[in-house]
């Protein structure tokens, strides 16, 4: 069975993990590791996979990534292309280092490691935690099908894969990477709304939460019969209470908002690329 490393077992990485083991893959199969002793002590305890940290060994990252046939970069954007020439010796010329970094080119971290690595850069969220996640996949010049194929079918297990040219990935980041956070925003506001009309903050937060929940699945199970306009269009009765809501928002231009919104997210993907080729 793959042996996984994960390099930098943070909140993006811990997500990846936690649809892994989901998925049936066995702990043991998986290490991890972490800059301090006490991250490593918690991801261990909260995961059940073995950690080490690089504050206690120094060679942390290149004993784990020795060991693995696919290996997870989790560290923040300007850590990669560092992180990638420690393990550069330690790795098996098989290896598949998969990147789940913002801004990263592929070409940054082959020109880091050993000439022929596979590098599969990926834009991940964090729904894959609870198996419900959307996941960019772009390959490096070195990749064998059968390598994006393993892959794709690791992180297939905790959502749905988009196998992407690398120049898509930024947009990909835009809608579905930040995209969580767009949801959460907007949870928060509904549940304060509710609070300023006078709700118990528990009980909006919960209205919030479930609404938005019972919407995705929606979005989801109409794909290819009803789109979101007409979902929404389904629930704004001529002149009723949503027909204002969706007034208030147009008047207040939201809608070109939240596509302002995504687009900075990707723009500043990019601006986070060209300030990393310094
Ligand atoms: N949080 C999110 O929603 C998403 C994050 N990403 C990407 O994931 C990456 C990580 O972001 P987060 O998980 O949010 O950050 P995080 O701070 O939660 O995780 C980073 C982890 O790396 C560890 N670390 C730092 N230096 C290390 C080193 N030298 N050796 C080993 N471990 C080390 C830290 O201890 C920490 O556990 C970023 O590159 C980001 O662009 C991508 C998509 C979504
Ligand atoms: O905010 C960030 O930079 C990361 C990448 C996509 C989502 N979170």
């Amino acid at each position: 069975m793959t042996k996984i490393a994960m390099l930098g077992l943070g909140s993006m990485n811990g997500a990846i993990l936690a649809g892994l083991l989901g998925s049936g893959v066995p702990a043991e199969n998986v290490i991890g590791t972490a800059r301090s002793a006490e991250s490593a002590q918690k991801r261990s305890e909260q995961y059940g996979v073995p950690m080490v940290a690089e504050e206690h060994d120094g060679a942390a990252n290149t004993t784990a990534a020795a060991q693995a046939d696919v290996v997870f970069l989790g560290v923040k954007p300007h850590q990669i292309v560092d992180l990638c020439r420690e393990i550069k010796d330690a790795l098996k010329p098989e290896t598949v280092v998969v990147s789940v970094a913002a801004a990263v080119t592929i070409d940054m971290m082959e020109s880091a490691l050993a000439e022929g690595q596979p590098v599969i850069r990926t834009m991940p969220n964090t729904p894959m935690s609870v198996g419900e996640g959307v996941v960019g996949l772009a390959a490096g010049s070195h990749v064998s099908q059968e390598q994006t194929q393993t892959v794709a079918e690791l992180l297939g297990a905790s959502g749905s894969v988009h196998v992407l040219t690398e120049d898509q990935i930024d947009a990909l980041t835009g809608v579905a990477g930040s995209g969580p956070a767009y949801a959460f925003y907007l949870a928060e506001h509904m549940a304060a709304a509710g609070v300023e009309m006078g709700l118990d903050p528990q009980i909006a937060a919960d209205l919030a939460a479930q609404t938005l929940y019972g919407a995705g699945k929606m979005l989801v199970e109409n794909r290819g019969q009803n789109d979101a306009a007409q979902l929404r269009r389904n629930v704004t009765s001529p002149n009723g209470t949503t027909q204002k809501a969706i007034e208030t928002f147009d008047a207040a231009d939201m809608d070109a908002t939240i596509r302002a919104g995504a687009k900075a997210s990707s723009s500043r993907a990019a601006e986070i690329t060209h300030q990393l080729r310094g």
